[in-house]
């Protein structure tokens, strides 16, 4: 059955971002359905943080739109209790402690008090960050930053989620913890939409692939799909798939159309 617009979570058309005659995005149009989790991959510089700058409002494309769950992106106010963010370099203030943080945003999130103490309580216990939730964040290591940025933005229970490479610095207990995140909100009707260059966690946890080059999307459809498309044979892997489609875009983009 055809979607609807109300089915879906993520939907552009035609977008494009251009800074000066550096094309960075191109005729990106997407219609991600709510409850996918969308592996969004591309070789490094082809516009996957300016694709989720763009999904996030944060960037204004130079033509094309974008809504969410229906909505325009620009009706920030109407899109924020449903959208979380997790950017490539998370803002923390470092003079907090990872408690002081998270009660911080539950408060900018007008979670009530009690359910926001739970929830960060949750949180911190998953990721065994509870014996140093109170010290400063300039303090924390890279993968327990990563962290604490991961949980302030799904403390609000997102119904869209947008990660920018969610798993980057995590050992691998914290990244199968992330992993199991993602699945357990896919579970929960959440639309993630997760842009890394790991594949196997693409593989792990994707319905939907996404593969960009160059600003342009070469291939999409389902991890299988991709993979038999990218015509890597019946062996090949998810990483076979995309050396193949972003070395000869043109092609799959051709096979893509028909
Ligand atoms: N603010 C900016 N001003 C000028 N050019 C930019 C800006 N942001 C991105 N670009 C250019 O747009 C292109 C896409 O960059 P982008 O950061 O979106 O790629 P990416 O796929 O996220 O890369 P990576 O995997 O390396 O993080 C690059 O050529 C980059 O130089």
């Amino acid at each position: 059955m055809p979607s609807t617009d109300e089915d879906l979570a993520i939907q552009t058309t035609e977008l494009r971002k251009a800074y000066g005659s550096e094309v960075a995005v191109d005729s990106l149009s997407l219609a991600i359905e709510s409850g996918t989790v969308y592996g969004f991959l591309g070789p490094n510089g082809a516009g996957k943080t300016t694709t989720m700058r763009l999904l996030t409002g944060l960037t204004q494309p130079s033509s094309g739109s974008v809504r969410i769950r229906g909505v325009d992106v620009d009706d920030r106010r109407s899109l924020a209790p449903h959208v979380g963010y997790l950017p490539e370099t998370p803002p923390l203030y470092e003079e907090f402690s990872a408690r002081e943080q998270l009660e911080y945003v539950a408060d900018l999130r007008d979670i009530p008090q009690n359910v926001a103490r739970e929830r960060i309580a949750e949180y911190l216990d998953r990721f065994d960050l509870t014996d140093d939730a109170d010290k400063r964040i300039d303090a924390y290591s890279k993968g327990m930053q990563q962290k604490t940025a991961f949980i302030q933005s799904v403390l609000h229970d997102p119904d869209v989620l947008f990660l920018d490479e969610p798993t980057s610095g995590l050992d691998p207990r914290a990244a199968r913890t992330i992993r199991e995140s993602i699945t357990d909100f896919a579970d929960t009707g959440t639309t993630v939409f997760l842009s890394t260059h790991i594949l196997p966690v693409v593989e792990a946890v994707a319905d939907a692939v996404g593969v960009l080059f160059d600003g342009r999307l070469v291939a999409e459809g389902t991890p299988a799909d991709v993979q038999a498309r990218a015509e890597t044979g019946e062996s090949g892997s998810l990483e076979d798939a995309f050396l193949a489609v972003t070395s000869e875009p043109d092609a799959v983009a051709t096979s893509e159309r028909e």
